[in-house]
């Protein structure tokens, strides 16, 4: 058997004694499937005398995890400290400049700097490997990178938030709003230390900006999405995506359309025959549209010990096996620029809620200005009558437009005086 694969993990949260746990759980069974052993020969934490649950006497300890980051033994680095900048970022730049190989759960990090760190790594011949990153346990890199590699990837898009989609599988479920259900979330272990990152979509951007450059072969343009998160849905709207024969889920999508590529994430609804609008929970899933394949649905864990774990050790077994597959599927030196397609040229149909008052007119004031604006009404629901002055629901939903033509007609509707409320617009989307 060859030599031992040295190993330096930097931050020992859920993910990092995660990681642990599965390299001295699956010791044997990573050593046969490599033909050397993975060991862990050095960590870094904030706090070394916290109890962890894992055995450490046999590794080196280091209290600077840049320094264990530029240490002559080890060949791994593992970044598992989390944070767009600041020390996760001096430890990946650090090991990369030493010629070592980076392994990161860091999806922060990389929706801001990932092509120029894909390009150290290129520059200094090492690995820089983030399956962890997205979604956890589910090989979407992998599935990406590697298993279409043959394809010409169309669409890729996905449930990439597990802690939203807790929160609208819990909504529909229980009918509780929003503001009730956010602090589940906490408890799940799910959320991020600041949970506005899930509720307001920023986590599944920075996801997709990792998918979109994979699937693209383009720079990473996080700056590029347009995104929305979830704060906005409430009970009403659930109820009646259930009537209209769909489920609202936060989805990331990274589609190819004429000038570009669209990246957005945004609460969609989603027909309930779809396979995504059930998949439900903290589960994740992402789906790839390639040219020949078809489309490649893969759901499960998204975060959590374990799963995340998972996917950093199968990261790690490349290395260990000598395999060196670039970050974003081409050389970093050969990912294109990314022409982003503006939300306004987005192609669609609509969900609208208004609140109006119930009175004669009302309605052809606000067909008028759906009229004006050359979008056809699909389908249309007003049912029942309030108290007298009390605001009354209308719902309709559109045939495909554009972005833009709806936002005016959408701020011509919110001018009219019967109109109480602003609009709520949800996107629909047919998978
Ligand atoms: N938790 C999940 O399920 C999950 C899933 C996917 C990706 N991730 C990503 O994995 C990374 C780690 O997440 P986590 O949930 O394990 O976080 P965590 O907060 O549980 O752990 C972070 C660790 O980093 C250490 N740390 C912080 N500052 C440090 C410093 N200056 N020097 C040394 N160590 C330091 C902490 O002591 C702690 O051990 C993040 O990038 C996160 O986004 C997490
Ligand atoms: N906060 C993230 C964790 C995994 O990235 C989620 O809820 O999906
Ligand atoms: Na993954």
């Amino acid at each position: 058997m060859s030599e031992p694969l040295r190993i330096g993990v930097a931050g020992l949260g859920v993910v990092g004694t995660g990681t642990l746990t599965v390299l001295e759980r699956h010791h044997e069974l990573i050593a046969d499937r490599c033909g050397r052993p993975a060991m862990v020969t050095a960590v870094s934490a904030r706090d070394r005398r916290k109890e962890r649950g894992v055995d450490l006497s046999a590794v080196r300890w280091f209290d600077d995890p840049t320094a264990m980051a530029s240490d002559p033994e080890i060949d791994v680095v593992v970044e598992l400290i989390g944070g767009e900048a600041g020390v996760a970022k001096d430890v990946v730049e650090t090991a990369l400049a030493h010629g070592k190989h980076v392994v990161t759960a860091n999806k922060a990090m990389l929706a801001h700097a990932g092509t120029e760190l894909a390009g150290r790594a290129e520059e200094s011949g090492a690995v820089l490997a983030c399956e962890a990153a997205v979604c956890g346990g589910i090989p979407a890199i992998k599935t990406v990178r590697e298993g279409l590699a043959g394809n010409a990837v169309e669409a890729i898009y996905g449930i990439l938030n597990g802690s939203s989609n807790y929160i609208l599988t819990t909504m529909r479920e229980t009918g509780r709003e929003f503001g009730e259900v956010l602090a589940d979330t906490q408890k799940l272990g799910y959320a991020e230390a600041d949970p506005s990152l899930d509720v307001d979509g920023i986590d599944a951007a920075h996801k997709l900006a990792i998918l979109t450059a994979l699937a693209f072969n383009t720079r990473v343009d996080y700056e590029g999405i347009h995104v929305e998160g979830i704060r906005e849905v409430s009970a009403l709207d659930i109820n009646y995506a259930e009537e209209l024969g769909y489920r609202i889920k936060l989805l990331g999508i990274a589609r190819r359309a004429d000038g570009g590529i669209e990246q957005r994430v945004h609460p969609c609804m989603v027909p309930k025959s779809a396979p995504i609008a059930n998949v439900e929970g903290v589960n994740n899933a992402v789906v790839a549209e390639g040219d020949f394949v078809g489309n490649i649905l893969t759901e499960g864990a998204g975060a959590g010990a374990g799963p995340t774990a998972s996917a950093v050790v199968a990261d790690i077994m490349d290395i260990a096996r000598g395999t060196n597959l670039p970050t974003f599927a081409v050389p970093a030196s050969n990912l294109h620029p990314l022409a982003s397609r503006g939300m306004h040229e987005h192609q669609g149909g609509y969900y609208l809620r208004l609140m109006c008052l119930d009175r004669p007119g009302v309605l052809t004031e606000i067909t008028a200005a759906l009229r004006d604006e050359a979008i056809s009404v699909e389908s249309m629901v007003q049912r029942g009558r309030g108290p007298s002055g009390e605001p009354v629901p209308i719902v309709i939903t559109t045939h495909e437009t554009r972005e833009a033509g709806m936002m005016r007609a959408l701020k011509a509707i919110e001018q009219l005086d019967a109109v109480l409320e602003a609009p709520r617009l949800i996107r629909i989307e047919n998978p």
